[in-house]
């Protein structure tokens, strides 16, 4: 196993990177970008090569051009003004290939042996499946039968979610890809653990000694979680309308970002240990235990037509590759316990839904209100105190308490002190693909998910889904455009508590630390 403390300061070993799917949109908006960021700085040695692979047919100048289009669009450096653009290019190629044909694999086997001579790669291997999942079990086979794993270097295989669509089909692509690769070779990326806020819950929570001891049920009242998006399911209304957003979003964002919520704190930061913890915590996840249970605890809904910014949008059903009648839910909320000594009666309340107001997602803490407010005589009623962990589009660390109102003599005031590392770090703040494409290639997997963690967040998610297929009529409409269904609200309201706004739009608080402007 690798030693973590050893890599860190290190760039990334000497890869061969394969894309499979390297025609398609992840590796033109994500993948592409990522490496050349890591190549502009420096955590990719000269001694790389990427061999992109997909059925379409291509010479390696029109796949350059392809990579360069794509970094112009999406990356946060742009190739035009950059004059390592021409030593950059020459490490991509590409071949047309189909998975499910073994004698192409065989032709790929000599480019591999090839380029690994050309750019002294040494044989480390990483096959990257930027494919629907269906593929992944061709590709290993043919990976395996075709030669690609005789080498003398590592070899890896970093694999793109879905991971299935429930446990059975979970447990079956695993046994497929197992039959190939051993467990520690397997990185199945979940792009919320590569962002940089989410890597921080844990920075926060271990490196600060005024949040542990207040990291507990008798102090913390309830945890929301919230990921919001203002898109509809633009051009993949096939895709999710089969998956629907607690598969999208919540099998594997939204747990995961409850995971590093509530981990102990693991006895070395290794890649195990760390996942370990994580796994305890998915293990302790309260399961619902019948249709009624579900029901009292989780709501979901599907947007109707609407307005975003003041432009009407369709109803999801009317979206392209949607049924009509889909029960398809764009939307889920959940009150979510972890039954341990730490969290026991802590609800977690989670939240996701497409065509909702802001692009957002953030982790607010609450805290539990002081045993007695010494104020309460002078009517002043106290705000709890809020832990906020912005993640996405803006990163920072907010953090809401009480004081005195200057000059007045008994007023007390909200104040917020809003830390926004986007603000201050800008453009250099690296993407989640970048990060984890480097830790892949560094062998890193610490932020990548293990078999177990995915197993157990299916188990949880089939249990609500079962739910949801006996109990069909319990889909809440919004309108595109709003904070989603109305019972959403009361799952909190009916414990005494409310959704905390997002986006630092917390109504009459003093911002203390006003936000570093972008410079
Ligand atoms: N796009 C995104 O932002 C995200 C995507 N993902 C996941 O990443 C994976 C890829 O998604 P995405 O890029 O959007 O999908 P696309 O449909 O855009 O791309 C699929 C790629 O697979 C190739 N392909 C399909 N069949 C074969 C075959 N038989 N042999 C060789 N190549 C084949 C296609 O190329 P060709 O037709 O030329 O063969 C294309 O390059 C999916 O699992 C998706 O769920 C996850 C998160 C975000
Ligand atoms: O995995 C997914 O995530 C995106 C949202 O990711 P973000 O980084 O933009 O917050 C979501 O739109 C998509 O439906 C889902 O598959």
């Amino acid at each position: 196993m690798t030693d973590i403390a050893e890599l860190n300061d290190y760039g990334a070993d000497r890869t061969l990177f394969f894309i499979f799917g390297a025609t398609g949109d992840l590796a033109r908006r994500k993948l592409f970008p990522a490496f050349y960021s890591l190549y502009r700085e420096g955590k990719l040695s000269d001694r790389f090569a990427v061999i992109g692979l997909a059925r379409r047919s291509r010479t390696n100048e029109q796949f350059r051009e392809d990579v360069r289009q794509s970094i112009q669009e999406f990356a946060r450096y742009k190739g035009e003004e950059d004059k390592q653009w021409e030593t950059f290019a020459d490490h991509f190629h590409y071949m047309s290939l189909d998975i499910n044909k073994l004698e192409a694999f065989q032709q790929l086997r000599g480019l591999a042996d090839r380029l690994d001579e050309t750019y002294d790669i040494g044989g480390n291997r990483l096959f990257y499946l930027a494919l629907a999942p269906e593929l992944f079990g061709s590709v290993s086979y043919n990976l395996r039968d075709g030669g690609l794993l005789e080498t003398k270097g590592w070899r890896r295989l970093v694999i793109e979610k879905p991971f299935g669509y429930d446990l059975p089909s979970a447990e079956k692509l695993n046994e497929q890809i197992r039959q190939v690769f051993n467990e520690e070779e397997v990185y199945r990326i979940d792009h919320y653990l590569g962002k940089e806020m989410v890597q921080n819950i844990e920075v926060v929570r271990f490196a600060n000694a005024f949040f542990e001891p207040l990291w507990n049920n008798k102090h913390i009242a309830n945890i929301q979680i919230t990921l919001s998006e203002t898109v509809g399911v633009e051009e993949r209304g096939g895709y999710y309308d089969h998956a629907g957003a607690l598969r999208d979003m919540g099998q594997n964002h939204m747990l995961q970002m409850i995971t590093m919520m509530a981990m102990e704190p693991p006895s070395r930061m290794e890649p195990e240990d760390i996942r370990d913890e994580k796994v305890k915590v998915l293990r302790s996840l309260r399961v619902f235990r019948d249709a009624e249970d579900v029901k009292s605890n989780v709501v979901r809904g599907q947007y109707s037509a609407g307005e975003m910014k003041g432009k009407p949008v369709p109803a999801y059903r009317n979206e392209e590759g949607v049924p009509s009648d889909s029960m398809t839910e764009t939307y889920f909320a959940a009150k979510v316990f972890v039954d341990n000594f730490r969290w026991a009666g802590v609800p977690f309340y989670i939240r996701t839904g497409k065509r909702l107001p802001v692009k957002t997602t953030e982790v607010v803490v609450e805290f539990k209100n002081m045993p007695e407010n010494v104020y309460f005589s002078r009517k002043t009623k106290l705000e709890p105190n809020l832990l906020v962990f912005r993640v996405n589009p803006t990163e920072g660390i907010y953090l809401k308490m009480n004081a005195k109102q200057p000059g007045s003599q008994w007023g007390i005031v909200p104040i917020a002190m809003d830390f926004c590392q986007s603000c201050e770090v800008g453009i250099n703040t690296p993407e989640a693909y970048e990060r984890l494409l480097y830790d892949a290639a560094r062998g890193d997997s610490t932020y990548f998910t293990r078999w177990d963690e995915v197993a157990l967040a299916w188990k949880f998610v089939d249990r609500i889904e079962s739910a949801w297929r006996e109990q069909s009529s319990e889909l809440h409409p919004y309108a595109a455009g709003t904070w989603g269904p109305e019972a959403a609200l009361t799952l909190l309201a009916q414990d005494g508590f409310k959704w905390w706004p997002v986006n630092g739009q917390h109504e009459g608080e003093v911002v203390w630390a006003t936000p570093i402007v972008a410079k």
